[in-house]
């Protein structure tokens, strides 16, 4: 295998003199190496860089290269067939397909560092694939390359049920581990609504709609197995620690939740787990209008109400919601909500939070007590991906994904709304609004270009609302390829800069996952 790439090593007083050498980077690279060349003249840096050029790297994808692949996972877990990479280089959100290469089942953390080896001493990329459900485009094979589908590692290597956690590898996702673990007692609580693999949800910094009681993935994980780029093989608290709180050092941990697929490949997640409440309730309430809904969350929540759901659906998504699902709910903006505790505590938490919904004009509570009607009215609540898809027939998914702190969250939601309306855009609206995020949910018909133009700038214009009230462009669907332009923006060129720097110290090669979370 030729190495193509093209090594610059590079301190930043020599690039003062060897600006022509930037021909072979990136964009992005570009502009880095420019800024802290301004830096540096204003004497404020003596970083020293390492870029790699990771020009026409696919190309190396040769037969002899599979071949290789082959003789470590073995021939059958090897595949190149159009429609096995057709299914990999797409998730379930709007995002065209981008075809990897080829497409490896991992069976081992043996294997994954194998192949991680591999694709680095050969500069190959290399895209992580859990379960293929994210909404930002997360696994297409920008540069080609090779899909690492580690899917199929679906052992729960241990539960420690006194101490309510338990480690699981790459492919259990949580509907699998929650049925594992039924008997103790006890369960995985995060929920994107997909079933998504755990450590998909790990890389991504998942969350959903109980998060508002139990947290987001990252308050959720307490260590990783990690394979770093060039096969390495690490745990980011140390191997079988599992402690609630470690002040040891950085936090590997928190590093690698959210990374996406670009620092390393999670082979393993040590999570922690919660018992499953004595006591559940869930009901529906409707409101006259957006800004009383959001009112009755926000003061819910300053109350203190350990409420476990709090999700608002606005009248188009009810209606969406009513003809996919075959539900007959009042078209108004509405709250689905959970309680969770002892039978006494949600009795009291039920009475306070009709209390505030009645002040804000809520009205016809219906109560779903029994095990069948919740599940029903939650895997309904799950699926309103598909029900807007469906108002659009051959659409797909696109949804804005911001969060806000929860005083700022009525102003936002109200002026989305107008803002919908202005641009004359069809757009449910859904959220998991205890946290201060919401999701305007648009059918993309890739048919009409022109639609979707119209839906990036909406999109945009968000997420900038979004930042100026001092939230974020991204509230759990992650930066992917949909978001990369708005990073600068939300964390500043300094911010940029520093992951950057993180990104290429564990991936000087840029084999992981090229092209996602930094801009073009
Ligand atoms: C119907 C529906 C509804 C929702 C959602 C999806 C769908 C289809 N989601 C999004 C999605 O479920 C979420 O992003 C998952 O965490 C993705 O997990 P996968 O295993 O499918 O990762 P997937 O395979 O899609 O990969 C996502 C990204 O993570 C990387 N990756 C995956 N596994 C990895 C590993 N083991 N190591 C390193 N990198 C890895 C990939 O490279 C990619 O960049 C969501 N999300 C949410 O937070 N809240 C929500 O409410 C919803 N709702
Ligand atoms: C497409 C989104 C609306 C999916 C999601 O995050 C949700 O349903 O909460
Ligand atoms: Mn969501």
């Amino acid at each position: 295998m030729r190495d193509m790439s093209m090594t610059l090593d590079l301190t930043l007083t020599s690039l003062l003199s060897n600006c022509d050498r930037l021909q072979g980077v990136n964009m992005f690279s570009q502009k880095f190496i420019r800024h802290a060349l301004l830096l540096s003249s204003r004497g404020k840096s003596g970083i020293r860089c390492r870029f790699r050029s990771t020009q026409a790297i696919a190309e190396k994808v040769t037969d002899g290269f599979v071949e290789d692949l082959r003789s470590i996972v073995g021939k059958a877990n090897v595949s190149t067939a159009e429609a096995v990479r057709d299914q990999h280089g797409h998730d379930e959100s709007y995002h065209e397909t981008t075809l990897p290469d080829a497409v490896v089942f991992a069976q081992s953390v043996e294997h994954v560092s194998k192949v991680a080896k591999l694709c680095n001493d050969n500069v190959v990329p290399l895209i992580p694939f859990g379960s293929g459900t994210g909404l930002e485009g997360g696994i297409n094979a920008l540069k080609g390359g090779v899909c690492l589908d580690i899917s199929q590692m679906k052992n729960v290597i241990e539960v420690n049920a006194e101490d309510f956690d338990c480690t699981v590898e790459s492919g259990v996702t949580r509907g699998e581990l929650n049925s594992y673990i039924r008997d103790t007692g006890l369960n995985f609580p995060v929920d994107p609504g997909a079933d998504a693999s755990v450590c998909g949800m790990c890389a991504t910094s998942a969350s959903g709609t109980n998060a508002v009681r139990y947290g987001t993935m990252r308050e959720n994980v307490l260590n990783m197995e990690v394979v770093l780029a060039d096969g390495t093989v690490l745990w980011t608290a140390g191997k079988n620690k599992r402690s609630r709180k470690t002040s040891a050092g950085y936090n590997l941990t928190n590093l690698f939740v959210g990374s996406e697929g670009t620092l390393g490949i999670i082979t393993k997640a040590t999570i922690r787990l919660y018992g499953i409440p004595e006591a559940t309730l869930s009901a529906v309430v409707h409101f006259p209008s957006i800004q009383e809904a959001v009112d009755t969350t926000v003061q819910v929540m300053q109350c203190g109400v350990p409420i476990a759901r709090i999700e608002f659906l606005d009248e188009a998504a009810i209606d969406a919601f009513n003809k996919y699902s075959k539900f007959d709910m009042k078209v108004a903006p509405s709250l689905f909500l959970e309680f969770h505790g002892s039978p006494s505590s949600v009795e009291e938490q039920k009475e306070v939070v009709e209390e505030i919904a009645k002040m804000n004009n809520g009205s016809n509570f219906k109560w779903a007590t029994n095990a069948d009607e919740r599940n029903r009215l939650w895997k309904a609540r799950h699926e309103i991906v598909y029900a807007c898809t469906a108002l659009v027939p051959g659409s797909k998914p696109y949804s804005t994904d911001v969060c806000v702190p929860i005083s700022n969250l009525p102003a936002v939601i109200v002026q989305t709304k107008e803002m919908l309306k202005k641009e004359n855009l069809v757009g449910p609206i859904v959220g998991h609004v205890g946290d201060g995020n919401f999701h305007i949910f648009f059918p993309v018909d890739h048919d009409h270009p022109e639609a979707l133009t119209k839906i990036k700038a909406m999109s945009e214009k968000m997420s900038l609302l979004a930042m100026e009230m001092h939230g974020t462009c991204t509230g759990e669907h992650g930066i992917g390829m949909g978001k990369r332009e708005l990073l600068e923006k939300e964390v500043g060129i300094e911010g940029l800069r520093a992951m950057q720097i993180v990104k290429n110290a564990f991936d000087p090669n840029q084999i992981l996952n090229p092209g996602k979370i930094f801009p073009v």
